[in-house]
């Protein structure tokens, strides 16, 4: 309502600039120069080859830099001359953090773009910004502070992640790694534990909150100041979003300061953390919200982003999964009390394994936390390369595409190989000559994830530190494999984020002798093992014997022993439903088991069935519903709800008529190809948690965010399925071990739980503002 007035000027704006856009595309754009240089449109600049190119602009930054010689100047979108020099020329690196630094400042725009930190040394340049660097200095190596830091961290791997990831046969290691480098940095931060990391998982909006800060921040650096500030003064679009997100950090901030002053008040012996050696200095008096949120960015964001794309390039890698546990297993060897429990490696372990730290470099070389950097030109300059730039140019560096240099890394250079950093160094032990590895020195402007010059990372050995522990942890005790259909994919963020995270199943390794068993389950394998196969061969040879394809889709075969149920699910499996439909309108069949219970099914309305037998106890009445509308069946019809391989594609075309007005008439009016299934699901969810809760969960929005409550709903349906299917003692044991459709299972539960609770407090924030009554069941 508020934006009424404008919305014609809006309207007209928007389509001239779309119609222009279309028409520039078609006249100019080339296919063969589509990945090779962007096109430099008059007026409009980079802009179209941005949008063209958003679902792979990591990759599209690298194509061009890599057909440019390395640096390419563009122009942005306006008509005030803005010009973008883009590189990742390590010469020019090196030229503009370190040789020529005063003439490369962040500039005021990046402080504006990252508001929440201002008046911190992130957002600022120049004396101020040096001194308040010399302190972070002095604090982050503080061997005490170090130590506190190491210990907690390694404290949270042994009683927080690796419990953790014993009870999970699958995580999203993305958010995963995200709640430990919450709690750890937190910890670091303020010294208390906000507990993000629980087998619960507690809703995150703070974690959220600083995603959203990464995301916005990169929709500022690319659209011009005056449109991100009117929307922030509207607070539209990404910048409502934005607006929200600031709100609940400095709420977490407020918070944790006040538990703070409480632990002071309680214990006024000193503590080792962060925050404690500010809190009292008047330098810092109004800036201590922008200064903690700043340090909790420094530590979450980078390591949070780093080990997710380690443990997915070591998912596909196992030579190098068994490299670091060769490297691991002396340590693990001189352990007396490694048999049973999880080993977990301290620093000191830790600090001298160069496989283990090749292996973090590359990870970073290939995925650089902060992906971009950005500069300002204060004086006209020459570059290295022969570029000219000029005072106001904005300078962009591409850590990502410096990584990903044929030039500089070699023809393997898109390869995760950890080798390249180590070099075998002629070690003369005992006599005879030995090779030892060693790590490769590569310069900072080579490689840039930890930045280059007099802004260099200031936490760069912490974090090594701290990926080490956990990274040895989870190598040593688990395998870890991506579940299979899951696609990786970068996140349009200035943090080089999955955009759907990474899915992992995780198994435990067993130690003995430092070998393969998995150990909770160990007492039982061998009975598990015998018991399954013997399942196995006496299912193939009855499936030889008696089936009979005269039979097979006209009636179940009831084995002996067996019975009808297992045969009849496995052979049927994917036509279950009109193999029920097939077989009559009912059926007498006996279960899995020696303690006869039968089955009878039916379609009759009256289910009296002719032949039921009189003696005998009928156990279960199964009336497939679906059979009573389908008799006889209709050859080549599907029924049911769709699975991922069926899953139906409409092409919808635009309508007009009737419907949903704002959410799902936009959406298909969008995307000219849906999966109405997945539509549907995420439409009616929205609309039920709307007439639940009074919330729209926003499941239905044009980012199709991944949605693990409606897989978790989804699990229980089908797990279901299988709880009704086999014998009760055997659903109940893998519910107690977590394992198969039942460790599934336990993760939507939780899933599912954190959802509700995420939405009860909304709901009670909601009725705390707004105390009158609202029309939704959950108000009932
Ligand atoms: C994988 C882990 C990490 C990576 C890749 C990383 C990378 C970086 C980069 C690229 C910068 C320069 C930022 C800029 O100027 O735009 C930076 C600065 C900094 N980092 Fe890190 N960092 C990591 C972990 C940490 C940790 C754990 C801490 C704290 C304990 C930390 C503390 C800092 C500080 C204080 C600065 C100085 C900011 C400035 O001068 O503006 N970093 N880091």
């Amino acid at each position: 309502m508020a934006l009424a007035p404008f919305l014609p000027t809006e309207l007209v704006v928007s389509s001239l600039t779309m119609i222009v856009l279309v028409c520039l595309y078609k006249a100019y754009w080339r296919p063969k120069y589509r990945y090779l240089y962007p096109v430099d449109w008059p007026t409009i600049g980079l802009l179209p080859s941005l949008v063209g190119n958003r679902n792979r602009l990591h990759d599209h930054v690298t194509d061009v830099l890599a057909g440019a010689g390395q640096s390419y100047t563009a122009h942005g979108l306006g008509t005030a001359g803005m010009r973008f020099f883009i590189t990742c020329d390590p010469d020019n690196v090196r030229h503009i953090f370190t040789t020529n630094h005063d003439n490369y400042p962040k500039g005021h725009e990046f402080a504006e773009i990252f508001d929440i930190m201002a008046g911190i040394f992130f957002t600022m340049d120049g004396e101020e910004c040096s001194r308040q660097r010399a302190k972070a200095q002095s604090i982050l190596s503080d061997p005490r502070l170090v130590a506190s830091i190491a210990s907690r961290c390694h404290d949270k791997v042994k009683d927080g992640l690796l419990p953790f990831l014993a009870k999970k046969p699958v995580v999203e290691m993305q958010d995963l790694s995200t709640r430990f480098m919450f709690d750890v940095t937190a910890m670091a931060v303020f010294g208390v534990d906000p507990g993000c990391l629980s087998p619960d998982m507690p809703s995150m909006h703070v974690s959220v909150a600083m995603d959203t800060i990464m995301e916005v921040g990169l929709f500022r650096h690319t659209v011009p100041a005056p449109l991100w500030k009117a929307m922030r003064w509207f607070k539209i679009g990404p910048e409502g979003k934005l607006d929200m997100a600031h709100t609940g950090l400095h709420g977490f901030i407020t918070q944790m300061m006040e538990q703070k002053a409480m632990t002071r008040k309680a214990t006024p012996t000193p503590s080792m953390d962060i925050l404690s050696s500010y809190i009292d200095d008047p330098d810092y008096t109004g800036l201590m919200h922008s200064l903690l949120i700043t340090y909790m960015v420094a530590g979450r964001d980078t390591i949070g982003t780093t080990l997710p794309w380690f443990f997915y390039n070591l998912a596909m890698k196992p030579h190098v999964v068994s490299a670091i546990r060769d490297e691991l297993a002396p340590i693990a060897a001189a352990r007396k009390d490694d048999d049973m429990t999880m080993m977990t490696f301290s620093p000191e372990d830790t600090k001298p394994l160069v496989y283990l730290q090749a292996a973090l470099l590359e990870t970073l070389r290939l995925y650089p936390p902060g992906w971009i950097e950005r500069k300002t030109v204060v004086a006209n300059d020459v570059m290295p390369s022969g570029h000219e730039v000029r005072a106001g140019d904005t300078v962009l560096i591409s850590a990502y595409s410096m990584g990903r240099m044929e030039s500089l890394w070699g023809k393997d250079c898109y390869e995760y190989r950890p080798e390249r950093w180590l070099y075998d160094d002629d070690d003369d032990i005992g006599g005879g000559a030995r090779k030892k590895k060693r790590l490769r020195y590569v310069a900072s402007h080579k490689f840039l994830a930890f930045n280059s010059g007099p802004r260099m990372c200031l936490g760069k050995h912490i974090a090594i530190m701290q990926m080490k522990t956990v990274a040895a942890a989870v190598v040593w005790n688990f395998d870890v494999e991506v579940v299979e259909g899951h696609t990786v994919e970068p996140k349009l963020s200035c943090l080089l984020q999955m955009k759907n995270g990474v899915m992992l199943k995780v198994n435990k390794r067993a130690l003995i002798g430092h070998q393969l068993v998995t150990m909770a389950l160990a007492p039982f394998l061998p009975t598990e093992l015998v018991v399954s196969s013997l399942i196995i061969i006496v299912l193939v040879f009855q499936y030889i014997a008696y089936w009979r394809s005269k039979y097979k889709y006209l009636y179940p075969v009831e084995w002996p022993m067996l019975g009808l149920l297992i045969p009849f699910l496995v052979a049927n499996r994917n036509r279950l439903h009109d193999y029920v439909t097939d077989a009559g309108q009912s059926i007498t069949a006996h279960g899995l088991a020696t303690n006869g219970m039968r089955f009878f099914i039916t379609s009759c309305q009256d289910a009296e069935h002719p032949q039921r037998p009189m003696s005998g106890r009928l156990d279960r009445i199964v009336m497939p519903r679906q059979g009573e509308g389908r008799s006889p069946p209709i050859p080549g019809q599907e029924t049911g709800r769709c699975d991922a391989g069926s899953r139906h594609e409409v092409h919808v075309r635009r309508d007009g008529h009737g419907g949903v007005k704002d959410g799902l008439l936009p959406f298909l009016a969008k995307k000219p190809v849906v999966e109405m299934q997945d539509l549907a699901t995420r439409f009616m969810f929205d609309v039920t948690a709307m007439v639940v809760f009074g919330v729209v969960p926003g499941c239905l929005s044009l980012d199709m965010p991944l949605m693990h409550v409606l897989i978790a709903m989804d699990t229980i349906m089908e797990v279901g399925l299988f709880r009704h299917t086999v014998p009760a003692p055997l659903w109940k044991v893998m519910r107690r071990f977590k394992i198969g459709p039942e460790g599934k299972l336990d993760m939507a539960h939780t899933g599912l739980r954190g959802f509700i609770t995420q939405m009860m407090e909304q709901k009670a924030m909601t009725r705390k503002a707004t105390p009158t009554l609202s029309m939704h069941i959950f108000s009932s």
